[in-house]
């Protein structure tokens, strides 16, 4: 079996801004090497550049507006990401909603900066969707569940195996990765089990008092 993917995003939590976000990709680059798992994070986008050059570690966007260069005042550019230190975007999270010429413009970009991409979605059938446009990742979460405590993989299977199986019929180059409470080893390994390659995840970690000892916890039963 390929290593599963885990994707951290830190959102704007207090502890992975600044410095907390370099500690937690130090962390995040402890575990992957112990375990054999490959980890990214998703900082804040100012962070970055910081987070790139300080640890040896995939970074990621939060979001990536599909624009050019030129007149686009406050717009997050793909050359700017690509140079900071990413590698990949998210597109359309949950709490970054974009309309679908925007998504597709976003992944334009991505591709065109030669950035990974993750299309988020929040069910079946916008899982369908995202794989048509040919990312590649979608990460299915149901908004409902996000930062809940309670893991999409156990409180919701249908949508990760539902979304697993459209995705294999409509473009099976596109991976999925689910999200939504996902905190525990066993919440992981029912991810997988379930047909998904990995995870998107947050709060069980960044908010952790050890996230460390949560990321060795989550990575306990690969
Ligand atoms: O991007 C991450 C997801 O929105 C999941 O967040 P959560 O792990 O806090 O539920």
């Amino acid at each position: 079996m390929n290593s599963p993917f885990i994707l951290l995003n830190y959102k704007t939590y207090a502890q992975g801004t600044g410095k907390g976000a370099v500690e937690i990709a130090k962390a995040c680059k402890a575990v992957s090497e112990e375990s054999g798992i490959k980890i990214a994070v998703a900082p804040q986008l100012p962070d970055i550049y910081r987070v790139a050059s300080e640890v040896e570690l995939p970074v990621f966007s939060q979001h990536l507006d599909g624009i050019g260069a030129g007149s686009f005042t406050g717009h997050v550019f793909g050359k700017c990401i690509k140079e900071a230190g990413a590698v990949g975007t998210l597109i359309n999270h949950s709490e970054r909603r974009l309309t679908l010429a925007e998504i597709e413009a976003s992944l334009k970009a991505a591709k065109e900066f030669g950035l990974r991409s993750v299309i988020c979605t929040n069910n079946v059938p916008t899982t369908a969707a995202a794989a048509a446009l040919g990312p590649d990742y979608v990460a299915i979460e149901p908004p409902e569940l996000i930062g809940s405590g309670i893991p999409v993989s156990k409180a919701d299977p249908e949508v990760v195996s539902g979304s697993v199986e459209a995705v294999a019929k409509i473009n099976p180059d596109v991976k999925v990765l689910c999200g939504a409470g996902i905190s525990k080893g066993e919440d992981l390994r029912a991810a997988l089990d379930l047909g998904s390659v990995g995870v998107l995840l947050a709060s069980g970690i960044v908010k952790a008092r050890d996230p460390k000892a949560a990321l060795e916890e989550l990575v306990s039963l690969i």
